[in-house]
């Protein structure tokens, strides 16, 4: 349903598939279905370019993530080899999604499958300021588990 927070985003859907949706009413992503003219096996630790056939124009300031799926991911090793893969508001190419086999078994992406999601963020800009030194925090330079694991 429509409300006054949706961002209206252009498209063009050169897919068979449908645009991508909101499985629910809060979700963050919107699956993205591979476009395949053929099935595509990936073996394990094959990695392989799924098109999707959509093309975005994101409004300035917005950018969008390509995540893996929770279930492809557990199921089947299936992840993003750069994820999150960032597009950028002014590409203007085709959106795809660099898939992995993490798995030890064989994975066939089929046509239409939901293979990854789609989340749209603002971003800053930002602009260097050169400092001689940085303001104090607690933490300071602790990292890497610093703070335990209890
Ligand atoms: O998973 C992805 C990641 C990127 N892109 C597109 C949109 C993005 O705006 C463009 C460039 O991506 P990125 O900056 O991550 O790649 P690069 O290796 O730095 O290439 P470039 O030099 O073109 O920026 O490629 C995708 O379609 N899928
Ligand atoms: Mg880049």
């Amino acid at each position: 349903m429509m409300h006054t927070e949706e961002l209206l985003v252009h498209v063009i859907n050169r897919s068979k598939h449908v645009l991508p949706s909101y499985q629910t009413a809060h979700s963050a992503g919107m699956d993205l279905r591979a476009n395949l003219e053929a099935p595509v096996t990936l073996k394990p630790l094959q990695r392989a370019l799924i098109p999707t056939g959509l093309y975005i124009a994101l409004p300035e300031g917005h950018e969008a993530q390509i995540r893996p799926r929770s279930g492809l991911a557990y199921k089947h090793g299936i992840s993003i080899v750069n994820s999150p893969g960032t597009i950028d508001a002014d590409y203007r190419g085709e959106l795809k999604v660099l898939l992995v086999n993490l798995s030890d078994e064989a994975f066939v992406v089929e046509d239409g499958e939901r293979i990854a999601q789609l989340v749209v963020a603002r971003y800053e800009r930002i602009a260097w300021q050169e400092a001689e030194e940085l303001n104090d925090t607690a933490r300071g330079a602790g990292g890497y588990g610093s703070t335990g694991t209890k």
